[in-house]
């Protein structure tokens, strides 16, 4: 976020500046400006339980695929000659002003794919000036990736856990450590059917990635055998990690616990979204996590409408799985998101080149979002309404 307000910030027109600058120079960006290809790109330097990880879906892939192919129906009908000399990007959530709708997915264990996990991926989130949402389940603490983010903005996602103690301290300790928003994801529980995973016999988890806000919580810790090392600690957070008995009933508890605002990660069904919104929930995100859950599952973009009807113009309504170039976040906005979060695209540059590769996975989606913009004529984020995007076919005379 920056203090910026109106057109473009300085920061994206730069960017946008020094990627055609670069194509005239014949200056060749060391990664590719195309950012669908980076997932081969990743995937020749991971090694493949790392790589079978982060790419992996759950059971045949259908619901993965399905992400993809609803964005591959809509097309943009753009608009000609609006004036779109000043493009403004920026929206507004939770009284938070945000320089383009664009998180970062939360996602685990990100020193799977590089060394720094997400100290990389904050920093370079703060660069460019958009929200790091840290997964609960990180390889640093929240307070660590907090202090990496310096003044820039964060979210904490929670994995409820079913340890009351440990729950209400982390959620404390998300607010003390100055995270603006909370986002509880719901469509965990149980761990998706992902052959990818249990062909490597590889969980994150207990190699030492992955727990550093369990070791580091006080509630956590007093439940540990006294004698217990890194494998007694992954086997207790494996005891506490998921809470399969979690009803609606339950977030009124988390809702007493803090004021920060509330989103609900996973929503599929408009009528969860209301629920969600009924049990003190002040936001959601539609998300089938990426096709790393059910397989055989609605893609997230379908639903997004039917989530958008059901809480009306006024709640704010994130969504990701399958946003992969800034073509799809205008089809996102246009079917009824605030804003997307960016998923596996980031961890691919994560892993080829730390926070450089982040920072050039996020530039390159916010100049690709820039000039879809000017593209669609499209001078806001307010402009892109539902009637820029038609099914793919004929247009109806
Ligand atoms: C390797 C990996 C780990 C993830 N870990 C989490 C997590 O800890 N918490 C969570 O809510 N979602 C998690 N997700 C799901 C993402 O937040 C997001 O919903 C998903 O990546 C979107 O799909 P896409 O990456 O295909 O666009 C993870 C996704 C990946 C790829
Ligand atoms: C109950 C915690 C399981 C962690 C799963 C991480 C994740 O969301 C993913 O791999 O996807």
């Amino acid at each position: 976020m920056s203090e910026q307000t109106g057109a473009p910030g300085a920061a994206r027109a730069e960017l946008v500046r020094q990627i055609y600058l670069a194509g005239i120079s014949g200056h060749k960006p060391e990664l590719s400006t195309d950012l669908t290809s980076l997932e081969e790109a990743a995937r020749a330097v991971l090694e493949p339980h790392a790589y079978a990880y982060i790419a992996g879906n759950a059971g045949t892939g259908t619901t993965g695929r399905a992400n993809r192919e609803a964005f591959e129906r809509w097309r943009l009908l753009p608009r000609m000659w609006t004036g779109v000399s000043e493009r403004d990007l920026s929206v507004t959530l939770f009284g938070q002003r945000l320089d383009a709708p664009v998180l970062l997915a939360p996602v685990a264990a990100q020193t799977v794919a590089h060394p720094e996990g997400e100290l990389a991926s904050v920093r370079a989130a703060a660069d460019v000036g958009l929200p790091f949402v840290l997964s609960s389940v990180s390889s640093h603490s929240m307070e660590d990736v907090a202090k990496a983010a310096g003044s820039e903005p964060r979210w904490y996602q929670l994995y409820w856990p079913n340890d009351p103690a440990v729950a209400e301290s982390l959620v404390r300790r998300v607010e003390s450590a100055g995270y603006a928003a909370i986002v509880v994801t719901v469509d965990n529980p149980a761990f998706g059917y992902r052959p990818c995973d249990m062909d490597t016999a590889y969980i994150p988890f207990v190699h030492g990635h992955g727990i550093a806000n369990f070791t580091s919580d006080p509630a956590f810790r007093a439940g540990l055998p006294e004698d217990g090392g890194p494998l007694a600690a992954a086997g207790h957070w494996a005891k506490i990690s998921s809470n399969p008995a979690l009803t609606w009933d339950d977030l009124p508890r988390l809702r007493s616990w803090t004021t920060l605002p509330i989103l609900i990660k996973g929503i599929q069904h408009p009528d969860d979204a209301r629920k969600a919104l009924a049990s003190g929930a002040n936001g959601v995100v539609v998300s089938n996590h990426g096709g790393r859950q059910l397989d055989g599952g609605v893609a997230a973009l379908d639903v997004l409408p039917a989530v958008r009807a059901a809480l009306g113009p006024d709640v704010p309504v994130l969504m990701d799985s399958g946003v992969r170039t800034g073509t799809d976040v205008v089809k996102a906005l246009a079917l009824g998101a605030d804003a997307i979060l960016l998923g596996r695209p980031y961890l691919y540059g994560l892993a080829l080149a730390g926070q450089a590769g982040v920072e050039h996975v996020l530039r390159c989606l916010l100049a690709d979002l820039d000039l879809a913009l000017a593209l669609t004529g499209s001078r806001s984020v307010a402009d892109i309404t539902r009637d820029l995007v038609v099914p793919s076919g004929p247009l109806a005379p």
